[in-house]
């Protein structure tokens, strides 16, 4: 054990290695293939985060990065720790470190209990001091998140998803965890407190110190919040590297035709003059494409691409991608525009 936990010495404070979860298909049949090969570190205090289309692995990443599933192969480590192997005891205090908040606001939330005793109720399950203080913490923390001492007393269904949303950031910030894992936090809020919500998170950041992971489809949410960025695509990632060079200087084409689906303004050189429409739906993780997986909707797409799985290797300084084609200068030309050009 203890050599095992020095070789993981440097791994971060949350590190996946060569990650896979299957499930059996509904039918029993099949295995679902959900993450399928994963490799990447989180590093203490940054904002990390994932994107991708429905389907493409991030909820069952996410479960998993806080211990709620096990990984079929492979391994997630907390702080060089592989939590599958403690024993139940220190589990459980180990894993209030590593909490995660889910997109329906209603998930963590009992209809029946008041706001306070929602709040307060991870550290009754700990043992943590007695009724008394442990309202006094809950308020404060309430009120840290922008919530009257008031609404300590209601019950969920008193609140808007905004506050819920707040109440739900209280209920994980009592444990004082070091990472939150904020699975599509804000997408099933009104645009209009997405920008508040969001930005609570960040001063909650600076004022603990906590590390996020940010799951979402949306590409302008991780833009604006993440320092890095981890394009997913059927189980595997794309692409991972600094925010601001994967939105300005993508490398993979799939992260190139999210990005010209999106309404976020763009730096000129990467400005297309349509939108690269992704044909067909994500393919089925039951059996993903050989090869390249995203081969069957690139618009870049070689013969090479079906019969070898592209390596997972650093193309800029710290910034990856799994294409047989991408360079330092960016993906490939698609087809449609290389085809144009000659
Ligand atoms: N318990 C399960 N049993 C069988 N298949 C599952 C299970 N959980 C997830 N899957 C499948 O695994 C794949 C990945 O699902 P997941 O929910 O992680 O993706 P996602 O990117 O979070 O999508 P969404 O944004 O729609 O939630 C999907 O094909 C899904 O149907």
């Amino acid at each position: 054990m203890a050599a095992q936990q020095q070789n993981h010495a440097d791994a971060g404070i949350l590190a996946v290695r060569d990650l896979r979860i299957l499930f059996p298909s509904r039918d029993g049949r099949d295995t679902v293939k959900a993450i399928d090969g994963m490799d990447f570190e989180v590093r203490s205090g940054e904002t990390f985060g994932i994107i991708g289309e429905s389907g493409s692995g991030k909820t069952t990443l996410g479960r998993a990065l806080v211990s709620l599933l096990r990984p079929t192969h492979g391994h997630i480590l907390h702080d060089g720790t592989d939590p599958a192997t403690l024993g139940s005891r220190a589990f459980r205090k180990h894993r209030r470190d590593y909490q995660i908040i889910f997109q329906d606001p209603n998930a963590a939330l009992n209809p029946r209990m008041t706001i306070i005793d929602s709040v307060v109720e991870p550290l009754e399950v700990l043992g943590e001091g007695n009724a008394a203080s442990r309202r006094r913490r809950g308020i404060a923390v309430l009120e840290r998140v922008g919530l009257s001492a008031e609404a300590a007393d209601r019950y969920p269904h008193q609140l808007s998803g905004g506050q819920k949303q707040r109440v739900n950031i209280a209920r994980v910030l009592t444990l004082r965890p070091k990472v939150i894992v904020c699975d599509e936090v804000v997408a099933a809020l009104d645009v209009s407190i997405r920008g508040d919500v969001l930005n609570l998170f960040a001063d909650l950041q600076r004022e603990f110190g906590l590390t996020y992971v940010f799951i979402t489809h949306d590409i302008s949410v991780v833009s604006h919040i993440s320092d890095r960025i981890a394009v997913t695509y059927l189980g595997k990632l794309m692409e991972l590297g600094p925010a601001e060079d994967v939105v300005e200087r993508p490398l993979h084409p799939y992260t190139r035709a999210l990005l010209s689906a999106e309404p976020i303004p763009l730096p000129s050189h990467l400005r297309v003059d349509r939108r690269i429409i992704l044909e067909g739906e994500i393919p089925s993780p039951v059996s993903p494409p050989s090869g390249c997986r995203f081969r069957t909707r690139c618009p870049s797409v070689q013969p090479r691409c079906a019969d070898e799985v592209p390596a997972w290797r650093d193309v800029r300084p710290g910034h990856r991608v799994a294409c047989h084609f991408a360079t330092a200068e960016g993906p490939p030309a698609d087809n449609q525009q290389a085809r144009s050009a000659s």
